[in-house]
């Protein structure tokens, strides 16, 4: 695996790319669950490559289990801005507006058994919102979702980052779904074989026309020759 990839603030990118190219690779090696044999991992303009995730200034999402099931959804999203069981008043309304935010009023007592694959989803974005942290990585965690449940939570996800009129996070997205990435990411990073063989402009990325490698991935091949 050889990535070598910069990426502006307030930027949203979308990996594709078959299965075992590197993707979750990748999104495990910005959030530091993994350590490069050799390079370096730079946060802001700082060298992040030692420090544990818990350290760096990201929030990241899976597929699944990304709740504690024996917590309940207030819990789970208290968790974004304490880790004690006890939350203060002002920290009740945070975690309050959090899941309205995302749809979920009510839903506060309920364990994430007691909940759809989208409601827990939302939970989860509940959580990396309040934290604030500028970088958010998602590892395909709308994939379980049908097709209009993840427009919707895509719609979700791309209201939630612009809000508070601040910088919008920047966002990495594993995705095997193109059309996700054409309708919100501003570039598409095209990987295999454990390294990056194309990346540019989603529209320009996601036509076909450019690198034949992302073509044949994406069934285009055909209509270019
Ligand atoms: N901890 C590990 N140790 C050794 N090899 C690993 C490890 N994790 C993943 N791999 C291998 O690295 C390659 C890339 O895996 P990765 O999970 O990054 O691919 P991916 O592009 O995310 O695939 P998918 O789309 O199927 O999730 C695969 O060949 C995988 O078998």
């Amino acid at each position: 695996m050889r990535f070598d990839l910069s990426v502006e603030s307030g930027e949203w990118l979308a990996l594709i790319g078959p299965s075992g190219a590197g993707k979750s690779t990748l999104l495990d090696l910005a959030a530091g669950f993994l350590t490069p044999k050799a390079g370096r991992v730079l946060i802001a303009g700082i060298d992040m490559t030692r420090l544990s995730p818990a350290e760096r200034p990201l929030s990241m999402l899976f597929q699944e289990n990304n709740l504690f099931p024996q917590l309940s959804a207030f819990r789970n999203v208290a968790l974004g801005i304490t880790p004690k069981l006890r939350v203060d008043r002002a920290q009740r309304a945070l975690v309050e507006a959090a899941l309205a935010s995302v749809g979920l009023e009510g839903f506060g007592d309920r364990r994430p058994a007691e909940m759809s694959g989208g409601e827990r989803q939302r939970v989860a974005l509940a959580r990396a919102f309040l934290r604030e942290r500028p970088l958010i990585l998602l590892d395909e965690p709308f994939a379980a979702l049908g097709p209009a449940l993840r427009r919707d939570m895509l719609e979700l996800l791309a209201g939630l980052r612009r809000r508070d009129g601040g910088a919008p996070a920047t966002i990495f997205m594993v995705t095997h779904h193109p059309e996700d990435a054409a309708s919100h990411a501003d570039r598409v990073a095209y990987l295999e074989a454990g390294e990056i063989a194309a990346i540019g402009p989603a529209g320009a990325m996601l036509s076909g026309a450019g690198d034949p490698r992302v073509s044949h991935y994406l069934g285009l091949a055909r209509q270019n020759v």
